[in-house]
């Protein structure tokens, strides 16, 4: 696959990101439709994000969540991410790449829903973050292990007609956006 192409879309996406109206709008819409999705999941253990680059921030959701709510720590260039248990309120530290974490003191836990920031997403389950490959790894890694949902987490505006598969990337199980909860239909 030409990679020229995936950061073509990544560009596009991301820059429909940063032009996105009236965010907070957008942003308590997308958190009731999260906040009920995890209402149906009570006690398993959700993987959120600090967001960054104005991603959309899914804390209002996660902090009505009932179970132990994590966040993800970049390890290595090439690994999978951690998770790491966070507790609203407890102190978070930065991250090399940009990145807002909870410290190595807390404890190491396996997500059962894993939130996922995104550049871009498509109707099929296809998602873009930044390149990194991370939620790829992680999502191969926690797949191999026990079933696990991805639920990508954007604005409409993120939407593209269609994101071309690797081998390696790993769907999204739902997409949440501000017009609702989104099924994936698979081809
Ligand atoms: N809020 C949030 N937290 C997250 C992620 C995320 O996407 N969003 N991650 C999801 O993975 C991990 C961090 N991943 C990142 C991956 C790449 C870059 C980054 O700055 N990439 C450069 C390009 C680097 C290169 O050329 O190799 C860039 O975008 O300019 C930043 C974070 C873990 N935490
Ligand atoms: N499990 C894996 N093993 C080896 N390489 C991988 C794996 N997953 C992804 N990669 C590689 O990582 C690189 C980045 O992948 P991609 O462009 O899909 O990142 P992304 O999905 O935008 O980033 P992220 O997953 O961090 O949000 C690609 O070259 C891909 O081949």
């Amino acid at each position: 696959m030409d990679p020229s192409l995936k950061s073509a879309l990544r560009a596009q996406a991301l820059a429909a990101r940063a032009a996105v109206q009236n965010r907070d709008v957008a942003e308590a819409a997308m958190n009731a439709h999260l906040a009920a999705l995890l209402a149906r999941h009570p006690e398993v253990v959700v993987a959120g994000y600090v967001p960054m680059r104005g991603e959309a921030d899914p804390r209002p959701a996660l902090s009505g969540h009932s179970g132990p709510v994590c966040l993800p720590v970049v390890m290595a260039p090439a690994a999978p991410l951690a998770f790491r248990l966070w507790r609203g309120g407890d102190a978070l530290e930065g991250g090399a790449l940009g990145t807002t974490h909870p410290p190595e003191s807390a404890p190491v836990v396996t997500p059962d829903i894993v939130v996922v920031p995104l550049a871009g997403f498509d109707g099929s389950g296809g998602r873009l973050g930044y390149g990194g490959g991370f939620y790829d790894r992680t999502l191969a890694q926690l797949r191999r292990a026990a079933p696990v949902l991805a639920v990508g987490f954007a604005f409409e505006a993120q939407r593209l007609p269609l994101i071309p598969v690797e081998d390696t990337d790993e769907p999204l199980d739902l997409i949440v956006t501000q017009s609702g909860c989104h099924s994936i239909a698979r081809a």
